[in-house]
């Protein structure tokens, strides 16, 4: 297994760049530990393909280099890169068995029969698929098929990385979070690089110890979930992960207070380089509540939805849509209520960045 950096990459797919606008990936420095298990989240064309395709040789960057373990590898073709890679649909040969197939990847490189059942047995365990080890692949389900695939990509123990493509667009949704945490289950046996392509939050915080965010070609944070989901770094994530996403609420910054339509806000501690000026107030769902004291933000409760673990209150406080997430009690539709955001939480953000430091929240 190998550290992968990606260093000064920038990919354009025009001829001629001349912006930033041309790029589908801007300035992106990033390096994947040996034996790290990450997700590439981010949604539809923000570049994740374009990265994928660059780390497995299938596309030259405009610029920048590729190392794997400190050798440059931009120039080396994908055969030359050792790399396992399990797609979005199922990759795998319909007229042979489900052993043939898992043992088709080492095969093809030479291995010891001996070795070869050895790896094909315990894959066929980690994955639960022993009793289809004699079934030709074309009998079986879908599911199992994406299962094999994976089994195809994890196979080999010298691939310098795994990178799997939104594998579970094909699966059934009931068996979706079964083979979510298979995979993280994985990678704690077999303990290889992986990489987890997805636009879906729940697989990325699912499977990743690491979670690299991209928005427009650039990532925007790379964090553990716990970090994305309490401290994002721009608003793009707060917005993206969550359900529903962080609030994002305009206001204006006088010397180092916020404001939100006139009103102050207490951050979570001090701003910093702000200046004054327009700004975001970020304040995720979960820490917003009802004031039971009379202080805090007045709003008007729109809509209630009870999902069943917690209710989602939608109001509307200067014009701007606020959400809240409650447990028990909630007030109803049409309700004049005083919100309020606890301060530990409630961060600033300027320019999409995050702009507050913790430490002056109770
Ligand atoms: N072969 C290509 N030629 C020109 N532009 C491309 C090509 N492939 C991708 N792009 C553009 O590059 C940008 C990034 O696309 P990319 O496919 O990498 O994103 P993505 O995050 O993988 O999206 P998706 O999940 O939809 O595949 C998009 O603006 C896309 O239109």
């Amino acid at each position: 297994m190998a550290q992968i950096k990606l260093s000064n990459l920038r990919h354009s797919y025009s001829p001629n760049p001349s912006s930033d606008a041309d790029y589908a990936l801007k300035k992106i420095d990033l390096t994947w530990d040996d034996g790290g298990a990450y997700a590439l989240l981010g949604p539809s064309g923000c570049g994740k393909s374009t990265l994928l395709n660059i780390i497995s040789g299938l596309l030259v960057p405009s610029e920048g280099q590729i190392l794997f373990n400190d050798q440059d590898v931009t120039a080396l073709p994908p055969a030359k890169r050792n790399i396992a890679q399990v797609f979005q649909f199922p990759v795998i040969y319909d007229t042979m068995t489900v052993y043939d197939n898992l043992a088709f990847p080492l095969r093809n490189r030479g291995r010891d029969e001996d070795i070869v059942k050895q790896r094909v047995m315990a894959i066929a365990e980690m994955l639960e698929v022993e009793d289809m080890l004699t079934t030709r692949a074309a009998n079986l389900s879908p599911d199992n098929k994406q299962k094999i695939s994976m089994g195809r990509g994890l196979v080999r123990q010298d691939v310098n990385v795994v990178m799997f493509d939104e594998p579970l667009t094909v699966i059934d949704p009931h068996l979706k979070w079964k083979l979510r945490s298979k995979l993280k289950e994985l990678h704690l046996r077999v303990k290889a690089t992986m990489i987890y392509v997805t636009h879906d939050q729940t697989e990325a915080l699912t499977f990743a110890d690491q979670v690299v965010v991209m928005q427009e070609g650039e990532v925007v944070q790379i964090g553990t979930p716990v970090e994305l989901f309490e401290r994002p770094a721009h608003t793009f994530v707060g917005h993206f992960i969550g359900s529903p996403g962080m609030n994002v609420l305009p206001c204006d910054v006088k010397g180092g207070a916020a404001f939100f339509g006139g009103e102050k806000v207490e951050l979570e501690g001090a701003v910093q380089g702000t200046g004054d000026g327009a700004a975001e107030i970020g304040i995720r769902p979960e820490f917003v509540s009802i004031s039971s004291n009379g202080s805090g933000v007045a709003a008007t409760v729109r809509k209630v939805s009870d999902i069943g673990r917690h209710k989602v209150v939608e109001a509307v406080a200067h014009d701007q849509r606020v959400h809240a997430i409650l447990e028990g009690e909630a007030p109803n539709h049409g309700d004049a209520v005083k919100l309020d955001f606890k301060q530990t939480q409630t961060r600033l953000y300027k320019d999409g960045w995050l702009a507050s430091t913790p430490g002056g929240g109770a």
